[in-house]
């Protein structure tokens, strides 16, 4: 048996096309579904949906054979034990530094002030502000990061951001880019040994569709 674990929403809908290059259909839709265990067309595979932050944690240690990621969530993790075969170039994103627009973020970085920074994503927050030489104070949060400049509590956010609609609807604007995000896949380094036709079926499949360019994949 091959266990993929994947998030409801984005990475589950974008990674449905890769799995059906390698033949493996989901039986069940997880939106009308409170199944978090989901069979495939193939006997073999089966899917269980867990937290996007929690994918790197099952397939680290073996509750599935191979996941889907994003990267940010991997350098949160830490990515340890686990085998990176590819980058999926889905769910793309990209991880920055959000202020309101009363905040002189150059200003403050200029002058060496310290600055309140709220973030889910404090691994990547530190290193980045650490590289920087920027002196900041972190406060962790597990979701709408963008209240936390809007009520006092912060001086900017560290968060992700794809149309950019979020930042605009709450007068946030982008100070820093800090890197692309896209999804990756990753392996359980025991399972590949184990599993290892079953297992390299799925990524060799998992890359070629990858390498398709995309306007022949629409
Ligand atoms: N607006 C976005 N556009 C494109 N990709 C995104 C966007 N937001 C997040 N992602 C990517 O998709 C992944 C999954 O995001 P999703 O919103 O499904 O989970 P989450 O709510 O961040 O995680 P959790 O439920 O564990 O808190 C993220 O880790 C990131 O890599
Ligand atoms: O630039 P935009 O296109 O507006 O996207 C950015 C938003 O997307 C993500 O949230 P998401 O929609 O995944 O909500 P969630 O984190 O609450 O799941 C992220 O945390 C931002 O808030």
């Amino acid at each position: 048996m091959i266990t993929l674990a994947l998030s409801k929403g984005r990475i589950f809908d974008e990674t449905l096309p890769l799995l059906a290059g390698a033949g493996i259909e989901v039986l069940e839709d997880p939106e009308k579904s409170r199944k978090l265990i989901l069979p495939t067309n193939q006997p073999e595979v089966r899917v269980v949906l867990v937290r996007a932050t929690d994918v790197p944690t099952y397939v680290e240690y073996g509750g599935a054979d191979i996941g889907v990621t994003g990267r940010d969530v991997l350098l949160e993790h830490g990515g340890a034990g686990l085998y990176q075969p590819l980058d999926l170039q889905i769910a793309k994103c990209h991880m920055a530094v959000a202020a309101p627009v009363g905040f002189d973020y150059a200003r403050a970085v200029r002058q060496g002030s310290r600055i309140t920074v709220a973030t889910k994503y404090t691994h990547i927050a530190r290193q980045f502000f650490a590289e920087k030489g920027v002196h900041v104070d972190l406060i962790k949060l597990y979701g709408s990061m963008e209240l936390a400049p809007l009520t006092g509590m912060a001086d900017a956010i560290v968060d992700l951001v794809s149309t950019g609609k979020t930042l605009k609807a709450n007068n946030l604007i982008e100070v820093e880019h800090i890197m692309d995000i896209s999804s990756r896949l990753v392996v359980n380094q025991a399972a590949l040994k184990l599993k290892t036709a079953a297992l390299r079926h799925i990524i060799d499949a998992f890359a070629r569709a990858v390498a398709v360019p995309e306007e022949l994949n629409n």
